[in-house]
């Protein structure tokens, strides 16, 4: 990345005092991709490995300030958006990312932690498929979220299928309704529906219990790419190939589940080397 100006990125995100999901995620990523990261903070979480014990919100126009401040001076080739939190901050990001055109624009409709801590409120369910869907090139729920948004069973290929075509006839240009909380038995199979096509990007399913941001990892990756220039499937490709890579690279800390790895990108610095010195 030396010279010259780099990819852009913007992730609209909570911050995961753990480090393993969130904005700490997607800046990890896009950095792991190339790309200068940027990020709009809508929420202040503690949490650990074990789960969220609060939820400190910023104000929505704060929110609105931080994209407008970053789209307008640094310049943002793809974004993000992670947990929104509250109607109120789903609006302000609505009106800010229509305003100033961002795009390519992946929106997911993060509703709840792994553990199952609400970091959505419910009331903000309709602001997220009718004010931010409609303005997205990629919408990314997880099965938990397709069944929330759709009220439909999401049980396996057949029922992602069939959400991915609910959500999409909401507004997005492609809808992927990942499959990481399907049953173990099954691989790790997301569906992607552009309105005509069904697509699916398949990985073999990694035994291991520590998949914390796993979703987080998977949009950045792709945002990242997308800020590359790279098309929408291309882009979801690399970036499934990320998230399978970050899963096997994932390790233990803390009491709970662990965060999944990135350090598989910088493997060549040595564990024992401290990384190469910045130039003053
Ligand atoms: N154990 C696993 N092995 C390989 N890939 C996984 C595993 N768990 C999740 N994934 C992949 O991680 C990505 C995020 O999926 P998912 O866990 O469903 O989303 P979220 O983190 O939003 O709940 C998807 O590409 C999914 O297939
Ligand atoms: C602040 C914050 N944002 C998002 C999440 C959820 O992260 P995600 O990667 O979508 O999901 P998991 O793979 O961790 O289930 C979070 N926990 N905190």
């Amino acid at each position: 990345m030396s010279g010259g100006v780099p990819p852009r990125a913007l992730t609209i995100a909570g911050s995961d005092s753990g480090g393993a999901a969130g904005l700490q995620c997607d800046l990890r990523t896009f950095l792991c991709c190339g790309v200068h990261g940027t990020a709009a903070v809508t929420a202040v979480t503690v949490q650990n490995s074990l789960g969220v014990t609060g939820v400190h919100e910023v104000p929505a126009e704060v929110v609105a300030a931080q994209v407008e401040a970053v789209v307008t001076d640094i310049g943002v080739g793809a974004a993000k958006t992670g947990m929104l939190a509250s109607r109120a901050i789903i609006d302000a990001v609505a009106d800010v990312v229509a305003r100033l055109g961002v795009a390519p624009f992946v929106v997911d409709p993060v509703s709840a932690s792994m553990h199952g801590e609400p970091l959505l409120h419910p009331d903000a369910l309709t602001a997220m498929t009718g004010r931010l869907f409609p303005l997205a090139t990629l919408v990314t729920p997880n099965v938990l979220e397709a069944r929330l948004l759709t009220g439909l069973p999401v049980r396996d290929r057949a029922g992602q299928v069939e959400a991915a075509r609910a959500l999409h006839d909401l507004g997005p240009r492609w809808v992927l309704v990942k499959g990481g909380h399907l049953p173990p038995d099954q691989p790790a199979v997301d569906v992607l529906y552009d309105g005509t096509d069904v697509l699916e990007l398949s990985a073999e399913r990694i035994p291991t219990r520590h998949v914390h941001g796993t979703g987080d990892a998977l949009g950045a990756a792709t945002t990242a790419w997308l800020a590359r220039g790279l098309d929408l499937v291309e882009a979801l490709r690399r970036g499934k190939q990320y998230v399978t890579a970050a899963v096997a690279d994932a390790y233990p800390v803390g009491s709970g589940v662990g965060p999944v790895g990135h350090r598989w990108r910088v493997r060549d610095w040595p564990a024992e080397d401290p990384p190469p010195a910045v130039p003053a």
